[in-house]
């Protein structure tokens, strides 16, 4: 794929902790309305590059980003860009379900309310509805909006961190392990409901779970201590990697893949 039909092109991507490199010279187009999984070993860098997209490491002290993310062809790191309004184009949804201490409404009227989204009441209540419906959620929620929350299950509460992101109608969504702290049944749901999204966002999903990556994306790019080794149509990373790392990996062989000692 060119970088020209990518959302999202990074070029030379360095990535620093104070002192530490965490990740090298990173190249990935990432194409819209698809769901690209970000794969590799604990530490690889997987997240630290998931929130480089969104600048969400300048929020961490001594983290430093060099080269380029392109998105539609501007620079996210462009001093001219402003990034609360990067952050609304480009939602991010975390492992933890981690809804504001307010009601439903008010977790997702939020977004909408501080951008100005709406002109009134009326406006901000049907864009909450919306976010709420497309996020699966609606339908066990609608009698209760005013409920906080916190009160809902894990999987309804990602949904809600899902409709929340969405809420500001965002261009991509950034997840990171969004299953992980969820049961089976409401993993499969967020599955479904990744696989429903993708035709309006392009999304970018880190996840541990090689099945999960192999259901719901149709690119899969994999790291290896901080550098991206390959990526590719999802069904030929799993079926015929071009490279050893990548196999091993897939396969269970590398050793960072073993429960230790
Ligand atoms: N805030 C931070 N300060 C210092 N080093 C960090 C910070 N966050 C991550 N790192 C380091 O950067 C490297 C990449 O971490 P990152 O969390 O991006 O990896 P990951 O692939 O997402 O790991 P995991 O799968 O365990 O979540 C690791 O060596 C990690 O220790």
């Amino acid at each position: 794929m060119g970088a020209a039909a990518a959302k999202i092109s990074t070029r030379g991507v360095d990535v620093f902790y104070g002192p530490k490199q965490a990740l090298f010279g990173v190249d990935l187009d990432i194409p819209r309305n698809q769901v690209t999984a970000l794969i590799g070993p604990s530490g690889c860098g997987k997240s630290t590059f998931l929130r480089a997209i969104n600048r969400m490491n300048d929020t961490i002290a001594g983290a430093r980003v060099e080269g380029e993310i392109l998105l539609d062809g501007e620079n996210v790191y462009d001093p001219v860009l402003d990034v609360v309004e990067l952050r609304a184009r480009v939602g991010m949804v975390f492992q933890k379900p981690n809804p504001f201490p307010k009601s439903i409404f008010e977790n997702v009227a939020y977004g909408p309310r501080i951008h100005g989204m709406a002109r009134s009441r009326a406006e901000l209540a049907e864009i909450v509805v919306r976010s709420l419906r497309r996020a699966g959620l609606f339908e066990e929620v609608k009698d209760r909006l005013d409920a906080p929350g916190t009160s809902l299950s894990g999987g309804q509460q990602q949904r809600l961190c899902i409709a929340r992101a969405i809420a500001t109608r965002p261009e991509v969504l950034l997840m990171d392990e969004p299953a992980s702290a969820l049961d089976p049944i409401a993993t499969a749901v967020i599955e479904e409901l990744i696989d429903e999204l993708r035709a309006n966002y392009t999304i970018v999903i880190v996840t541990h779970s090689m099945q999960q990556a192999a259901r719901v994306s149709q690119r899969t790019a994999f790291f290896h201590l901080g550098r991206l080794i390959e990526d590719g149509p999802t069904a030929e990373i799993f079926s015929t990697p071009r490279r050893r790392q990548t196999e091993d990996y897939i396969t269970g062989r590398s050793a960072a893949q073993r429960p230790g000692p």
